[in-house]
C-alpha cells in the first residue's frame, strides 16, 4: 500500500524521511525566509526573470486532499532569466496551500510570519528534459513561483474563477473543469521582486529538484477564498 503521508505527529514533516528518503536532505523546502540574511545578487538583476503564459478556458481541478491543483500544461508558455540560466521552464500546474485560519497557511514564512495562503506556479526545464517526470528527478528540473496571500476586502477575481468551482470538488479525488478563461499572469503581484533559493517539493517524495523564486510583494484575496472548508 502506498505509504500515507499527512501532517499528523505519525506521518508528518518530522517523519516523512523514515518513508521518503530526500524529505532528509540539505535542501528541503519550505523554509523561513530570514530578510535580514537573505543576499542581493546583481546577477540576477542583469537576467531579468521574465515570463509568458497563455489564457486557457476549461482547465481541469483537482481536489488533492491537502488543498486544490489545476492542471495547466501550456507548451507556449516561458519562464526563464534571474536564476533559471540560460534554460525556458514551462507551466505545468499550479496549486495552492492555505489553513484553517487566515492567519496560517503560507508554506513558507517570512521572518517567522506567515500568509493566509501560498499559490505555486509550477513549471519545468523544457530545455534540458523531455517531460515533467524526467525533470523532477534533477536539481534544476523544476521552477515554482510563489505568491503569497493576505486577507483584505478585496476578492481576487481570477482566484474567484477557481474557488468557485470547489463546491463541485468537496472530496479528495474529485476533479471538475474550470469554465472561465485563466490568465497565470494575472495571479503575480505588481511588484516584482522576489526571493531565490534552491529547495524541493514541499511534500513527499520532497524531491530537491525545485528553484524558487518567492515573490516579496502579496496579493490580495477575500478571508471567504482562502479558508474554504
Ligand atoms: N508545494 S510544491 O510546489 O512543492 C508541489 C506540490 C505540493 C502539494 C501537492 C502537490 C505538489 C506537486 C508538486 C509537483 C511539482 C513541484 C512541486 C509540487
Ligand atoms: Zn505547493
Amino acid at each position: 500500500m502506498a505509504a500515507e503521508w499527512g501532517y499528523s505527529p505519525t506521518n508528518g514533516p518530522d517523519v516523512w524521511a523514515r518513508l521518503f528518503p530526500q524529505a532528509g536532505g540539505a535542501r528541503q523546502s519550505p523554509v523561513d525566509i530570514c530578510t535580514s540574511i537573505a543576499s542581493s545578487d546583481s546577477n540576477l538583476e542583469m537576467k531579468k526573470l521574465t515570463f509568458a503564459y497563455e489564457s486557457q478556458s476549461d482547465l481541469r481541478i483537482l481536489n488533492t486532499g491537502h488543498g486544490w491543483k489545476v492542471e495547466a500544461p501550456q507548451s507556449g508558455s516561458r519562464l526563464e532569466g534571474g536564476p533559471l540560466g540560460e534554460d525556458i521552464y514551462q507551466l505545468e500546474q499550479f496549486h495552492c496551500h492555505w489553513g484553517e485560519t487566515s492567519a496560517e497557511g503560507s508554506e513558507h514564512t517570512v521572518d517567522g510570519r506567515a500568509y493566509a495562503g501560498e499559490l505555486h506556479l509550477v513549471h519545468w526545464n523544457t530545455t534540458k528534459y523531455q517531460s515533467f517526470a524526467e525533470a523532477a528527478q534533477h536539481p534544476d528540473g523544476l521552477a515554482v513561483l510563489g505568491v503569497f496571500f493576505d486577507v483584505g476586502n478585496e476578492s481576487n477575481d481570477e482566484i474567484e474563477k477557481i474557488v468557485s468551482t470547489l463546491s463541485e470538488i468537496k472530496f479528495k479525488g474529485q476533479f471538475t473543469d474550470i469554465p472561465d478563461v485563466i490568465d497565470p499572469t494575472t495571479f503575480l503581484p505588481s511588484g516584482l521582486g522576489y526571493w531565490t533559493y534552491l529547495g524541493s517539493l514541499t511534500t513527499p517524495p520532497c524531491n530537491e529538484c525545485v528553484i524558487w523564486i518567492v515573490y516579496k510583494e502579496p496579493i490580495t484575496v477575500t478571508e471567504e477564498q482562502v479558508t474554504y472548508h
